[in-house]
This record gives C-alpha cells, sequence and structure tokens, in this order.
C-alpha cells in the first residue's frame, strides 16, 4: 500500500533547520510552527516534548512532529521555550502514524496523540513550578535578582506554581527567562503535573537474611532454637516450602509478599520476631502489576495441512506485505499464528497480535502466554491506567517485545515491529466510534505495518468482503485452511421453522420442538450447548395492551428495554433509566405486556423447560466488571454450566470441546442489519457462533430459529458457500456503489435544536456540492436514531470514488469547508462528526 496522504517529512530530521512543527493537545486542525532557538537547537529531536505558548497566555506541552526550514505564512513563529526531554517520548515512526491518521480519518492530531498516549503519560496542558528540594536558599553560591526572589518567596507558601501564577505574581508576561534562570541556578524544578499519576506498585516482602539463606548449618540451628516455638516455625516453613531456597538459592533475593506469606491466623508479632531475631529481614520492592510467567509449554507440532499453510504465508510474503488467512472456524490458526510469532522474535524483531475484544482474548491469550512466558505483554481495554503505562514502559525497554492487545495497542511505541497479526480481521468492534480519531485498526495496523517494513496476517474464518476482494484483485495474499483440526469436521445445520411449529401448537416458550429436543440430546449426552441471541436485557420493550404506549426515552428516539432483574426501563443509547411504571403513564391500564427477547428472558424460558440444567449467561449486564468474563468462561470450562446463554460475545473465538449443540434463537433479527452489510455480517454471525459447536470428535449441531426459513443467507452458510455468496453481494454492491467499489465518508450533522441542525446540515451539503472530485452525496436525512442525549441529528453519506487523490482533495476540501462554517456565528456550536469508511 502506497503512503496515502502522510508527508514522508514526518519523522524525519536534519540538521540546520530552524522551525519545528508541535503537536499540540489543542482542538486545532494541523500542527503549528516554532522558531527553534539557536541555544535549544541540539536538543531538539523528533517525538521529544517541548514547552511553547500559545495564545496569548497559554502554555503547553507540545511534541515535535517535524523539522524544517519553512517559516509560517499566516502568523509569526514563537519561539520553543523549553525542551523537556533528553530522549524522546514518541519515536518517529509513531509521529508518521499519527500524521496519517490524523489526514486520513479526518481528525485532529492532538485527538489522536490523546488516544495514543496513555492518560498516565499524557502531557498536561500546562507545566508546574516546584523548588528544588535540593536548593539551600541561605547558601546558594548564586546571586538571585528581585523578581527570582519573589518567586522563590511564593514556593515557600505554596508547594507548586503555575506559568499563570508565576505572570500573576511578577505583573509580567514574558516569565520563562526567569524561570528559565531558576531552573539553572537549580532553585526550582518544572514539572509536569499528571506524570505523577503513573505511580509504581511497591510491596513489602520477607527474605530470610542472605547469610542464614546461604548457610544449611545456620538455619539448621534456627530450626532448634525454634523448637516449641510453633507459631515462629510455622511462618519459617511456609515461607520454605512457597520459596524452595534449596533447590535454588536465588530465590531467596526477591523473598516473598508478605501478605502471601501471612495467612489468616498467622500472627503479624511471631513474624516481627522472626524479623527482630535475624531470621527474615524486610524489603520494599517494585513490582510489576502485570504478572511474569514463564512459558510452560512448547509449541504443538502442526499437522501437515497447517505446515502447508505456514509455507504457503511465507511464500507469499517474499511478494506481498499482507496476507489473508482465511480458515474454516477449528482449523488451527491459533496454532500457525505462534509457529510466525516465534520465528519473527527470533529474527529480533516485534510482534503485535490484535485481538477485537477481550471475551475473546482470555483463552487465547493464556494459550499464548503458555508458549511466551513473560515476554508477551497484554495490552486490553479493562486495564487500569497504571497497567497501561507499564506496557507502554514495557515495549520501551524491550520487556515485551510481543504484545497481543485490542484495537488502541497499534499506539505502542514500538521500534521495530517485523509482523502484525489481525486475528478475526472481519469484526466490527476493530473499528472506533466514539470519540475521534475513528479509525479501522484493522486497516491501520496495516499501514503501521507499512511503515516499519514489516509484515501483516488477517486471519478469520469469514473474511470481510473488503479484505477478501483486496485477496481475489492480488493486493493480498490469500492462504486457505478449509477443515478443522484433527477429528473435527464441521457442524451440522438445522433450520427450525418458527410460523410452522406456531400453527402446529407446538412452540413453548418461543422454541421449537426441533431446538428443545437437540438441547435435551446435549444434555443426556453430559455436553453443553451455547444459545445465541443478539439482544441483552429482558425484552425489548413494554407495551401496553390498551392504548399501544412504549416506554420512549426521554433524551433520545428509542424505546427503552426492559431489564426484569433490576425491575427498570433503560436506553441501551444513553443510558437513561427509569422503574417500571406498575400502570400506562398514557391511559392507566394495568395490561403491560411484554414484547420480544433478550438474553434475560431467554435465560428465564430454559429454566422452565429444563429445569435440571445449570444456567450461564455471558452479555454486558454480567460482564461488567474487569474478570466478569473470565469468571463465566471457567465455570464453563469446567462443566459447571450446562446452557451458556449470551449475545455476540460468545460467538467470538471460544474453544471448548465439549460444546455439541448452538441454537441461534432469533435467526431473523440476524438478519435486520440496517445497512448495506446485513447480508455479510449475518454470513459472518452465523458461522462464527455456529463454529463454536463440534470442536472436537463429536459432530455438532446448530439450530437456527426462524420465521422464514427460506431466506438465501440461511441456505448459503449451510452450504458453507463463502465464495458464492461473496461473489453475489459483490455484484450488488457494484451496482449500488458500495465499498470495496467506493469509499464513504458519513458526516452526523448535531445540534440541541431541531431547525439549526437541519439548516447546518443542508448548508454542508451546498459546500460540499462544490467540491472538483468523482464523488455521489447522500442526504442530509434525520439519522436513523433522530435525537440522542438531547441532540439532534442529521447524517450525510459520501461515496468517493477509490483513488488515492480523489480521497485526499475530497477531505482536505472538506476540513476547509467545516472550518468556514464553524466559523459562523449561527453554527458555532454545531458539532460535526466525521465517519471515514464508517462500518
Ligand atoms: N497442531 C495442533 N496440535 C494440537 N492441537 C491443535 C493443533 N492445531 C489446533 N489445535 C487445537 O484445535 C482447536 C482449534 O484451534 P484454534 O482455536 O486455533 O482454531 P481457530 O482456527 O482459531 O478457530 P476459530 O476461527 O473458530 O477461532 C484448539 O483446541 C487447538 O488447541
Ligand atoms: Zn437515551
Amino acid at each position: 500500500m502506497q503512503n496515502l496522504f502522510g508527508d514522508e517529512e514526518y519523522g524525519k530530521q536534519e540538521s540546520g533547520k530552524n522551525f519545528a512543527d508541535i503537536i499540540l493537545p489543542v482542538p486545532i486542525p494541523r500542527m503549528f510552527t516554532y522558531k527553534i532557538p539557536i541555544a535549544l537547537a541540539p536538543q531538539i529531536q523528533i517525538g521529544a516534548r517541548v514547552i511553547v505558548q500559545f495564545g496569548r497566555k497559554k502554555v503547553l506541552t507540545g511534541i515535535i512532529g517535524k523539522v524544517h526550514n519553512k517559516p509560517p505564512q499566516a502568523y509569526d513563529a514563537k519561539p520553543i521555550l523549553e525542551v523537556l526531554d533528553d530522549q524522546p517520548t514518541v519515536n518517529p515512526i509513531q509521529i508518521r502514524f499519527w500524521v496519517w491518521m490524523a489526514n486520513y480519518y479526518c481528525c485532529h492530531i492532538g485527538e489522536v496523540m490523546h488516544a495514543a498516549i496513555p492518560s498516565g503519560l499524557r502531557l498536561s496542558s500546562e507545566s508546574k513550578i516546584q523548588a528544588n528540594p535540593n536548593f539551600d536558599r541561605e547558601n546558594s553560591s548564586y546571586p538571585m535578582d528581585a523578581r527570582e526572589d519573589m518567586i522563590l518567596d511564593a514556593l515557600e507558601n505554596q508547594s507548586e506554581l503555575s506559568y499563570e501564577d508565576c505572570e500573576k505574581i511578577l505583573g509580567i508576561k514574558t516569565i520563562h527567562p526567569i524561570l528559565k534562570s531558576l531552573v539553572a541556578k537549580e532553585a526550582v524544578l518544572i514539572f509536569e503535573k499528571v506524570q505523577e499519576k503513573y505511580s509504581p506498585k511497591v510491596e513489602t516482602r520477607i527474605r530470610i537474611v542472605p547469610e542464614i539463606a546461604a548457610d544449611k548449618k545456620a538455619l539448621e540451628a534456627v530450626f532448634e532454637s525454634l523448637a516449641g516455638k510453633t507459631k515462629q516455625e510455622s511462618i519459617l516453613l511456609k515461607f520454605l516450602r512457597d520459596i524452595p531456597i534449596f533447590q535454588n538459592l536465588k530465590l531467596n533475593e526477591k523473598g516473598i509478599a508478605k501478605s502471601s506469606l501471612m495467612e489468616e491466623g498467622d500472627s503479624e508479632s511471631s513474624l516481627k520476631t522472626l524479623i527482630k531475631n535475624g531470621v527474615f529481614e524486610s524489603f520494599k520492592l517494585v513490582v510489576n502489576r502485570i504478572e511474569e510467567a514463564e512459558p510452560e509449554k512448547e509449541p504443538a507440532v502442526l499437522s501437515e495441512s497447517q505446515n502447508q499453510a505456514l509455507t504457503e504465508i511465507k511464500q507469499h510474503f517474499k511478494e506481498k506485505q499482507t496476507v489473508l488467512l482465511h480458515g474454516v472456524t477449528g482449523s488451527g490458526k491459533t496454532e500457525i499464528y505462534i509457529q510466525l510469532i516465534r520465528e519473527t522474535l527470533e529474527s529480533g524483531s516485534q510482534v503485535l497480535l490484535l485481538l477485537p475484544e477481550i471475551a475473546l482474548t482470555t483463552q487465547i491469550v493464556s494459550r499464548l502466554q503458555q508458549v511466551f512466558g513473560s515476554q508477551m505483554g497484554v495490552y486490553h481495554s479493562k486495564y487500569s491506567d497504571n497497567e497501561r503505562v507499564e506496557v507502554w514502559n514495557g515495549v520501551l525497554s524491550g520487556r515485551f517485545s510481543f504484545v497481543v492487545g485490542v484495537r488502541s495497542s497499534i499506539f505502542l511505541p514500538f521500534d521495530s515491529l517485523g509482523l502484525i497479526i489481525v486475528d478475526e480481521e472481519h469484526e466490527a468492534s476493530f473499528k472506533q466510534f466514539d470519540p475521534a480519531p475513528r479509525f479501522q485498526a484493522r486497516d491501520s495496523a496495516i499501514m503501521l505495518s507499512y511503515f516499519h517494513q514489516a509484515k501483516t496476517i488477517l486471519g478469520s474464518a469469514t473474511p470481510s468482503f473488503e479484505s477478501y476482494f483486496n485477496a481475489t484483485q492480488d493486493k493480498y495474499g490469500y492462504v486457505q485452511l478449509t477443515h478443522r483440526y484433527g477429528d473435527a469436521s464441521l457442524p451440522e445445520y438445522h433450520l427450525a421453522n418458527l410460523s410452522a411449529d406456531r400453527k402446529k401448537n407446538l412452540l413453548k416458550l418461543d422454541s421449537t420442538r426441533l431446538m428443545r429436543e437437540k438441547i435435551q440430546d446435549a444434555l443426556d449426552k453430559n455436553e453443553q450447548v451455547l444459545i445465541f441471541q443478539n439482544r441483552r436485557g429482558y425484552s425489548p420493550y413494554i407495551q401496553c395492551e390498551d392504548c399501544g404506549w412504549t416506554g420512549q426515552c426521554i433524551q433520545c428516539d428509542v424505546s427503552l428495554t426492559y431489564h426484569q432483574f433490576a425491575e427498570e426501563l433503560r436506553c441501551h443509547y444513553c443510558g437513561y433509566k427509569e422503574k417500571v411504571p406498575s400502570s400506562c403513564p398514557a391511559c392507566g391500564s394495568t395490561q403491560l405486556t411484554t414484547m420480544g427477547m433478550g438474553t434475560e428472558r431467554i435465560e428465564e424460558s430454559l429454566s422452565l423447560l429444563f429445569p435440571e440444567a445449570r444456567l450461564g449467561r455471558m452479555d454486558l449486564d454480567t460482564t461488567r466488571n474487569k474478570y466478569g468474563y473470565q469468571r463465566i468462561l471457567d465455570e464453563f470450562g469446567a462443566g459447571q454450566i450446562d446452557i451458556l446463554v449470551g449475545t455476540q460475545m460468545i460467538t467470538k473465538g471460544l474453544d471448548f470441546g465439549r460444546v455439541t449443540v448452538v441454537g441461534i434463537w432469533d435467526g431473523d433479527r440476524i438478519l435486520n442489519f440496517p445497512d448495506f452489510r446485513a447480508g455479510e455480517r449475518a454470513f459472518q454471525q452465523i458461522t462464527q457462533v455456529a463454529g463454536r459447536a463440534g470442536r472436537r470428535s463429536e459432530k455438532g449441531q446448530v439450530i437456527i430459529q426462524s420465521r422464514n426459513p427460506d431466506n438465501e443467507v440461511f441456505e448459503k452458510v449451510i452450504k458453507g458457500d463463502y465464495y458464492e455468496y461473496f461473489r453475489h453481494e459483490m455484484m450488488e454492491r457494484k451496482s449500488f456503489y458500495y465499498p470495496p467499489y467506493v469509499k464513504l465518508v458519513k458526516i452526523t450533522t448535531r445540534h440541541t435544536d431541531f431547525k439549526i441542525t437541519e439548516k447546518a446540515a443542508l448548508a454542508l451539503h451546498r459546500e460540499m456540492a462544490h467540491i472538483p472530485v468523482k464523488k455521489i452525496v447522500l442526504g442530509p436525512e434525520k439519522a436513523l436514531i433522530g435525537r440522542i442525549k438531547n441532540q439532534y441529528q442529521f447524517e450525510s453519506m459520501i461515496k468517493l470514488d477509490r483513488s488515492s487523490n480523489t480521497q485526499a482533495e475530497f477531505k482536505t476540501q472538506l476540513n476547509q469547508i467545516l472550518e468556514n462554517l464553524q466559523a459562523t456565528p449561527e453554527f458555532r456550536s454545531v458539532r460535526w462528526i466525521i465517519d471515514v469508511d464508517p462500518n
């Protein structure tokens, strides 16, 4: 792929240049240019943090993005005030990547910076000044002038001052020279307030005093002296059990956390005595939040077809940057990744494995950890900021040469990636909706890979049509695995006709007879069942039987979802909730009924249909806390759950040998995506969830309940005819101008006033019509959900010619148009959201 919009100069540096473009944490589209003072020239490095003045009063910390010789035309460049870093905070490849992202996804470079750097490392918008604790004011050999003394006086009463505070104290604007002089005299320190947000984890640990640990006789003597003192003796024994120093004396150095040594009932005073008598010593250790693990297992031996695939991948890599690995569910793609990861690490390069969601990661992560141990870092969305900083620093220091992570891990400070793997590359969650940058992590990974001159593997059992299209165009290499690993075969599908069963009175609690029979079969054989429903909560909504009233969100144009457990109606868009009314708020009738099906209600139905079965549920509501997924998956893996009901969370990557039956509760619902990808998504979702069944020797059974079982998507899925379906869809997309034949840009116009929203959207359209590129503009239309959180929304969709020139030209002009519109007083508070390559 070419570098579409990234300016090649970013991230490159030549000496003798006297201007620098700085990335600033403020909502401005571009970088700002500053002068490099001669004194600072030797310290200027791409990626280093600097202090600059922005506007009349603000002092900001920014990052050097580019060094050049072109003075800005629209304004006079101010000088850079200070360089903060000896070592750059981000590397040149990262800067190039950010610039590309901001250009491609039409957002501010500051927004990319914000997304890229964990807040623990984030640059504060303001630096602070504090007294240098090592400075002795009385005995200082440097004379201070009056102004310097004023600052030092102020610091005796206040522990820190902002630049603004200093301006006030001195009553002047140009305080920088004074501060600089104070720094040079070592009287004050300038620091980043937020930097302190990252705090290392310190543990109190206990070890045996080294002289005793190294000397068996001495230790024996200690035991003798403890005869009769059972409490002390038991603590010592416990230490030796957990830290077997006789096998490995080195283990004593790191000792054991005091909290792990002391169990319930152990007395603190016995430990104290042992320390006082010089048996143990206690010390502090900075420990990693992310636990270390040693590799336990050798990678598996690849099957013949896996080996074949591996060879083909390497063959393609000789000519192509990207390879699509299309392997049916359960074909063993992970083992192929493991092999490639190993080889890349051995060659000294870094590896990034992207996964769509955390639900997926738990199983694959532990598999990888067994092979790669502590050289592997994990970066996921439920990590605390401190944990993120540790992964970031781990990549910088070389502790992690391999990272498994969700989409934001593409921002980690890699400097020599050799391979990026995007697993389940078809997943919609690789796209970030909100806030900007609204990036597609798969597509961005390919770009990142290009900047590193690395290779990319896209893996899936149901590739996105975009990726498959690129493979058919020979842009990507294409490798297939058509069989499951080992004895396993692909599952068998059954369509269960809801309408027919209803007519024959066979429907019980929305289950067909076939569904009940298959579940019962599995339970009888002590096998496990997964039930998929793409809707959480109890039921979509509550309705009044008499007047037809349904609960509506007060802030959004959507109906509220009934959550039975909490007795609440909730908005899934803004989180608004209210108690379930006892009577209809419109007509007073008490005849309120629930309509439709959510996971919570299906769980209830199943408990009535199969009273002896143990049920579990996995959806957003049951997995809110950090270990929610893990707990449910552990229980399921341990066979403590017979039937697991879940949303799309259960469709992805799960590998449980005892699952033989997968039920799709409402197959019709899957077909109802409101856009051109409906068919593609349905095909993927059904194939993926079905793929959880029969992954070992027992053949899997998949039951799809539907009111119109003749739908062609079902037919194609059942035949496993991906290619046929792809061809059919591509014909439609070509004739109706949809991706991959065009590029889409969606623009949402938002405001609290309906009229203004509409007017602004129309004004945008008038302007866009003049952009001289090949395009089709649709809209503006009231969005599908016309109002969210009290903001009205209008949408425009632009279909652009695929050529990179067209896209670049359109985006540049669009940014200009929006800047101008935003400057019109009438539209000042209108928000425009640009979504490039929307889902
Ligand atoms: N070479 C091998 N030796 C031993 N076991 C293997 C080997 N290859 C795959 N397996 C096992 O086969 C099962 C399926 O493999 P894996 O989960 O990697 O499939 P997958 O292609 O990722 O499937 P999906 O797309 O459905 O997630 C796993 O339990 C895995 O441990
Ligand atoms: Zn709402």
